[in-house]
């Protein structure tokens, strides 16, 4: 069984190298829509795949790309020190920031996430199903774990900016996540 959550973030970007003149020469924005598809093979005490709550995570993640403006670690020194000097909140990406793009890279943290997330209300096997990431109401991308043979990259290669980071009610969350620390659930009562 499959269940979705939905999330969003306004986000700014360029998107280089694309077919779309306004797309790859100028800043804009999107209010973008991702959706979360988790799959198991049995559900819960709660007869839930898992709690949506537990999500948090991927919560705190997703927000962090809100009022944010994603860069493309391909761009020019001259580009990256601009947006560091005049943008406090900024990503760092490691793949262009194309609806494609953050499928990628959100399926290979999301995927993370949920591989270090301890559950302890007899949940099944859980795992990432697809991400799927509207940039417009009429366009949008989806990533399965087949696409991530598309891509190399890892976790250290997808860097928050220190306004972002300021702004995390836990400021150590990401750190665990580039140790592998796993997050624990606690039991329902
Ligand atoms: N395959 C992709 N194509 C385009 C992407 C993308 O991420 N993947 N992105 C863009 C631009 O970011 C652009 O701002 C959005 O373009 P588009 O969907 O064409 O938006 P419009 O509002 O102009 O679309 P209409 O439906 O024609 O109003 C471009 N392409």
């Amino acid at each position: 069984m499959n269940i979705t959550k939905i999330f969003r973030f306004e986000g700014a970007h360029i998107v280089r190298g694309c077919s779309s003149v306004r797309c790859r020469e100028n800043i804009h924005g999107h209010s973008y829509r991702v959706e979360v598809s988790l799959e198991s093979d049995r559900l819960d005490n709660g007869f839930m795949v898992m709690d949506f709550s537990l999500l948090s995570k991927v919560k705190v993640l997703i927000d962090s790309f809100d009022h944010s403006y994603s860069v493309w670690d391909k761009e020019s020194e001259e580009f990256m020190q601009m947006v560091d000097t005049f943008n406090k909140r900024h990503v760092t990406m490691p793949i262009s920031p194309s609806a494609e793009g953050y499928s990628l890279l959100l399926f290979y943290v999301i995927d993370r996430i949920i591989k270090n997330t301890s559950f302890a209300n007899n949940e099944g096997h859980v795992q990432l199903f697809s991400v799927k990431v509207h940039e417009t109401e009429t366009g949008s991308a989806t990533c399965f774990a087949k696409d991530m043979e598309m891509v190399f990259f890892d976790l250290n290669d997808l860097k928050f900016s220190e306004g972002i980071q300021k702004e995390w009610k836990t400021p150590t969350w990401w750190h665990d996540l580039l140790q592998n620390k796993v997050f624990e659930n606690e039991k329902p009562i």
